[in-house]
């Protein structure tokens, strides 16, 4: 196998192949199914601060669209909710499928969201890198988003109409002022397990937490995401169709609900 991505020859079956870990006990996404999630009264509010002048560049990795912050200090921050002690923001970016009716990474009772938004955090409590924390058990925090196909999102609009100037792998673009809370739903009820990167290498390092409620996305604002191209200027442009892993065996986990 190549490098990794999302087709035939070099997607999320092959995984296994270069990174073992892909066949692990705590392997993501999963499909939630809600009426096995456990209601746990202990279970405090997740708690976002994020300062908007984190916000550092926006860039396509081949991979995704991520908007890339400032984790060199504890400027914005997620607490709460599972996590002991506070996450760093470091990234935040997207996955989606080639039409409206997939996309979303984790599921819902078998249900697919249009795309699932990811902000990522590091325990920076406990450890000095994001790459040290990205080895450890509780070393990551990532708030997940369902998007659901219906009004354009002015605040997503923020992002959509900035990827033309990122059309190809390895572009980027300056992108500051930007708070990912204003992305957020009105609850922030949350389900949360513990699971792992869904991308290579697929460490199994990360804390869950997915909003309940979705926000919306038009399907004229997710086309822009599939005009990405996966290739770097000057190769054969290929489209960034799809880009989710399918869910993964729960293999006796818990999933949680506040
Ligand atoms: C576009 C995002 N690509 C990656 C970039 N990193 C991974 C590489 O680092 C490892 C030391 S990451 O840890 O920031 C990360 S978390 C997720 S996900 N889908 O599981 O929320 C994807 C990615
Ligand atoms: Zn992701």
């Amino acid at each position: 196998m190549l490098h990794w991505g999302y087709d035939e020859h070099n997607g999320p079956a092959r995984w296994k192949e270069v990174f073992p870990v892909a066949n692990g006990d705590r392997q993501s996404p999963i499909d939630i199914q809600t009426e096995e999630t456990k209601y746990d009264p202990a279970l405090p509010p997740i708690s976002p601060n994020y300062d908007p002048t984190s916000a550092k560049v926006i860039l396509n990795n081949g991979h995704s669209t991520s908007v890339e912050f400032d984790d060199t200090e504890n400027k914005s921050v997620l607490r709460g909710g599972p996590l002991s002690g506070s996450y760093r923001l470091r990234q935040i970016h997207f996955h989606w499928g080639a039409s409206d009716d997939i996309g979303s990474e984790h599921a819902v009772d078998g249900k697919k969201y249009a795309a699932e938004l990811h902000v990522v955090h590091w325990n920076s409590d406990k450890y000095s890198t994001f790459v040290e924390a990205a080895r450890q058990r509780d070393g990551l925090a990532v708030m997940a988003v369902f998007l659901k196909i219906g009004e354009c999102n002015s605040q997503l609009k923020k992002i959509t109409d900035r990827l033309d100037a990122i059309r190809a792998k390895g572009k980027q673009a300056l992108f500051t002022n930007f708070d990912p809370s204003c992305l957020l739903p009105h609850s922030l009820d949350y389900w949360t397990y513990l699971g792992s990167l869904t991308v290579p290498p697929l460490l199994e390092s990360v804390i869950w937490i997915i909003l309940r409620e979705p926000i919306s996305v038009s399907s004229e604002q997710l086309a822009k995401f599939r005009s990405l191209l996966c290739t770097a200027e000057g190769e054969g442009a290929c489209c960034m169709l799809r880009n989710y892993r399918p869910p993964q065996p729960l293999k006796g986990r818990e999933v949680r609900r506040n």
